[in-house]
């Protein structure tokens, strides 16, 4: 599903106006009834709205939101701030609109805000959405401060107040802090990145039917991931099949202290569907490893404690997955080294292979063209160099995957996947329980068994980094987020497939 720009949104509100045909005055109506039905599921008539609305049609929202939850039995108090002298003509209209019976509180300086929300009250911050040219100032900054010292939740209409739709938002602005998000047709870039996104709070998409044809003809680079494009990846199982039609995939990894991680990176992989697995671990590992994972074969390096070469053949594998509990000895690098330099099958490249490939110059220049890196923030940073904010750090994902042909897992709450063409797309599964050591791993695991059962790098980090998320989803329903731990995720991957096959 592409992401739109507050720019593109403008332009698909007025294509919608314009081809469906439909009046600007009742698209915003059907935006507004969208969000009473939301709010109408979650809260009964006995929970009074608060509803804070600027003078732009964000603002008109919110009037036309307070007009029909009226309507319905709410009760409803409007806080109007509007000192710009530009109102937008809906914001007008829907006031003309509204009920006289609702109380309008006229909010022109900070003695005009009330002392505090009623206890049990709702605010909904209808003051600015993607129409925002700049930081906010004044009372409407004064009004967000107001609106973030309640205990009272507030529910942003469309984006929090303050916050920029795609562009960073300068450090210090005052943005409204929301427990709920309620957006239209398309979530914005930044609920997706790390320091805008926690302003959105649970954020949900309400379709209010804008033209598809302008959706389908409108180029953007930005995706998020889906369950029915996640579904039409999957391949079934075919009857004939047998374990030589899925893969055999290489890991490489583990050294002392950290084998566990090469073994997690096994264990999922075979859940990802592989055909077979081949492990090589440092001397050290073999009993662990024939122990821990008896499904896989294992090969041994010769030094006790870490690697120091790869099998001579690869051919044999479809995949190769490189750097779960690697470390990062000499002899590992120059081993790396040497494996550059000859024509791999497809690599995935984790953790400690990262780390050696952004301090080693020879490492990044022979580094094999659509390899998949799956980076976390501090790797990624390693490999490019410090991001100013986060949309710097999407350039630099989309330099870094066009100079090395390569795609990268840019790890996180909402996990990028780079491109060498430029596009980029946002996980939508996964939860905070995850944050715990060796989930990383696991994906590497799931990536090299997708890779090795032939996805392509593309569909195999769309699958990979969505099911990872997903199992992580369902171990939390079942075990709790605190509780999950690493190896839960290899756990639930079977349910996760089924999940996203339903
Ligand atoms: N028909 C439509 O176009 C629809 C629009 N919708 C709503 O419209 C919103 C966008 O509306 P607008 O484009 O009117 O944008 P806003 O409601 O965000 O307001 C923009 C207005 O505020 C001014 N402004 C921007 N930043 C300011 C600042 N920091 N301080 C003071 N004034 C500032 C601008 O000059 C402009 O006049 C969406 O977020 C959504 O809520 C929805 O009703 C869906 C339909
Ligand atoms: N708050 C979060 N929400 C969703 N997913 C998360 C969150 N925190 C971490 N994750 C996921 O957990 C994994 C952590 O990977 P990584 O940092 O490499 O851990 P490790 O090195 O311990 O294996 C990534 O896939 C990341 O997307
Ligand atoms: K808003």
């Amino acid at each position: 599903m592409k992401i739109l720009s507050a720019s593109q949104t403008r332009s698909a509100d007025a294509y919608t106006i314009a081809h469906e045909p439909i009046t600007s005055l009742d698209l915003m109506e059907r935006a507004a009834g969208a969000l009473v039905h939301w709010l109408k599921q979650k809260y009964t008539a006995q929970i009074p709205f608060h509803i804070f609305c600027g003078p732009g049609n964000n603002g008109g929202d919110g009037l036309a939101a307070a007009r029909l939850l009226h309507q319905d039995g709410y009760d409803v108090w409007v806080y109007l701030l509007e000192a710009s002298q530009n109102k937008s003509s809906d914001f007008t209209q829907n006031l003309e609109r509204l009920p006289q019976a609702i109380p309008v509180v006229r909010v022109q300086t900070e003695e005009d805000l009330p002392a505090a929300l009623p206890k049990g009250s709702i605010a909904l911050d209808s003051l600015f959405g993607s129409g925002l040219s700049r930081p906010l100032e004044g009372i409407y900054a004064q009004a967000v401060a107001f609106l973030n010292r309640q205990p009272a939740p507030v529910i942003s209409i469309d984006i929090p107040s303050g916050l920029f739709a795609d562009a960073p938002t300068p450090a210090q602005s005052a943005v409204v802090q929301a427990a709920v998000t309620l957006t239209f047709e398309r979530p914005k870039m930044a609920f997706l990145l790390p320091a805008s996104g926690a302003y959105a709070g649970e954020w949900h998409v309400l379709p209010i039917g804008l033209h598809p044809t302008f959706l389908e003809q409108t180029d953007s680079p930005y995706h998020l991931l889906v369950p029915q494009h996640i579904k039409s990846l999957l391949r079934p199982r075919q009857k004939f099949s047998h374990k030589g039609t899925f893969g055999h995939a290489l890991l490489v990894g583990g050294s002392y202290g950290k084998m566990g991680a090469i073994t997690m990176s096994g264990h999922a992989a075979l859940r990802a569907g592989l055909g077979l697995l081949t492990v090589q671990v440092p001397h050290i590992g073999y009993t662990i490893l024939q122990t821990a994972l008896p499904e896989a074969m294992v090969l041994t390096d010769d030094h006790a404690h870490h690697l120091t070469r790869f099998p001579e053949d690869l051919t044999k594998y479809q995949c190769v997955g490189i750097g779960p509990g690697l470390g990062q000895a000499e002899a590992s690098q120059l081993a790396l080294e040497r494996l550059f330099q000859q024509v791999t099958p497809p690599l995935v490249l984790d953790a400690d292979a990262l780390n050696l490939v952004a301090t080693d110059r020879l490492l990044r220049q022979h580094l094999p063209p659509h390899s998949i890196l799956t980076p976390h923030p501090k790797e990624f940073e390693r490999l490019t160099g410090p991001a100013t904010d986060d949309f710097h750090r999407l350039q630099l994902l989309k330099e870094f995957c066009a100079q090395y042909q390569c795609y990268v897992v840019l790890k996180g709450a909402h996990t990028c996947i780079g491109t060498p063409a430029g596009e980029f797309y946002f996980n939508t599964t996964g939860n905070p329980g995850m944050a715990t050591g060796g989930t990383g791993d696991v994906l590497t695991g799931i990536l090299t068994g997708l890779r090795a059962q032939g996805y392509s790098a593309l569909e195999a980090c769309q699958l990979g980094v969505y099911l990872h998320g997903l199992a992580g989803n369902l171990a939390a329903q079942a075990e709790g987020q605190i509780s999950l731990i690493a190896s839960d995720l290899y756990k639930y991957l079977g349910a996760a497939f089924r999940k996203a096959s339903e």
